[in-house]
């Protein structure tokens, strides 16, 4: 006699593999480690400042001398690099972003710094305009338009700029056309072909990124939207062909942003190319579980957690999170 569901199933149980800790450690497929993690950090002027940001608990703005001690926090916890976004003085800011093209800049002086004092974690730099123009645009607005040839002859030279400064990669993220060309070929030109490019390959017209815009200053600046150079959420195919093209143009590694609404994105990226690819977990997906976390809503570390397992199953080699020290301490813990 066999039982009804022996009769359903065919004696095939899916629960045998999940009956103790030690058979699903073993049957695990996916892993999270510190080697996964790439930390986003605000700087602003000054020294010794360190600003919370109020949509973002736990993460702070840091003057140049802070960042560096938590860059050496992190380097010690075993995180790989940094991502660096400035909140520049309204003063320097104008309509073209020129302050983006100065040796001396805001973003500049923190990688100097960190390649100074902390050699060992990675410094990887975003060349859009947005932290630098009047406007809050990722690149030059002439009349109503985001210029897109002349933003790229501009993001091109900043990206010199900051190589010089000692960036390791250049991660581009204002999406105009042919950016990526044309960073390789101006960093081939001035002798960094060692620098490498992360491209933001698939960077989407999102809500999720309010908390970002208030930490660098750019919310109340943004006249408009970004419609006309970020792409639709409605459009996957269409992302995977804009991939497509910075692959041609020698990209070396792929982040798709923002990231848990697009993990289907991630999954095609890495099908499609077989780059390392990446997701950015952005300001509002952490906003999103603190907030519930604050409230007793979700456990939020359990959450945390999830989220970036879940990058790692769709195919992502690593993932942009503000979450990224507490998860390495976390990890270091568990041994
Ligand atoms: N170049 C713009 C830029 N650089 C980083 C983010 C978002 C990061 C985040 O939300 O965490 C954005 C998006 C935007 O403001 O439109």
């Amino acid at each position: 006699m066999t039982n009804v569901v022996d009769q359903i199933t065919g004696h095939r149980r899916m629960r045998r593999n999940r009956k103790a800790d030690w058979t699903r450690r073993l049957v695990q497929e996916n892993r999270l480690t510190v080697d996964d993690l790439i930390w986003p950090v605000f700087v602003i002027p000054g020294t010794n400042v360190v600003e919370p940001i109020p949509s973002m608990p736990g993460v702070n703005r840091m003057s140049v001398d802070r960042l560096v001690e938590a860059a050496k926090e992190a380097a010690d916890l075993g995180v790989p690099a940094l991502a660096t976004f400035p909140n520049i003085e309204m003063r320097l800011r104008d309509e073209t972003g020129s302050n983006s093209l100065a040796a001396d800049n805001l973003i500049n002086e923190a990688t100097r710094a960190l390649k100074k004092h902390v050699p060992q974690i990675g410094v990887i730099t975003d060349v859009a305009l947005d932290p630098f123009t009047s406007h809050g645009h990722d690149g030059i607005l002439r009349g109503a338009e985001i210029v897109n040839d002349e933003t790229v002859e501009q993001v091109a030279k900043a990206a010199v700029v900051q190589a010089d400064a000692g960036s390791d990669i250049i991660s581009p993220s204002e999406m105009m056309d042919g950016r990526i060309g044309a960073i390789r070929q101006a960093l081939d030109a001035a002798g960094h072909q060692n620098v490498g490019i992360m491209s933001y390959a698939t960077k989407f017209a999102s809500a999720f990124y309010g908390p970002y815009r208030e930490a660098i200053g750019t919310g109340g600046l943004l006249k408009g939207d970004k419609k006309t150079y970020y792409i639709d959420p409605a459009n996957g195919t269409e992302a995977i062909r804009d991939a497509a093209l910075d692959v041609e143009e020698g990209a070396d590694m792929l982040m798709v942003k923002p990231g848990l609404p697009y993990l289907d994105i991630c999954f095609r990226m890495k099908e499609a190319f077989g780059l390392p690819v990446f997701a950015y977990q952005v300001s509002g997906e952490y906003a999103q579980i603190k907030a519930a976390a604050m409230n007793g809503w979700i456990d939020g570390d359990r959450v945390m957690m999830e989220t970036l397992l879940a990058f790692k199953r769709a195919g992502c080699d690593g993932i942009l999170t503000y979450f990224a020290v507490e998860v390495a301490r976390q990890l270091s813990k568990k041994g």
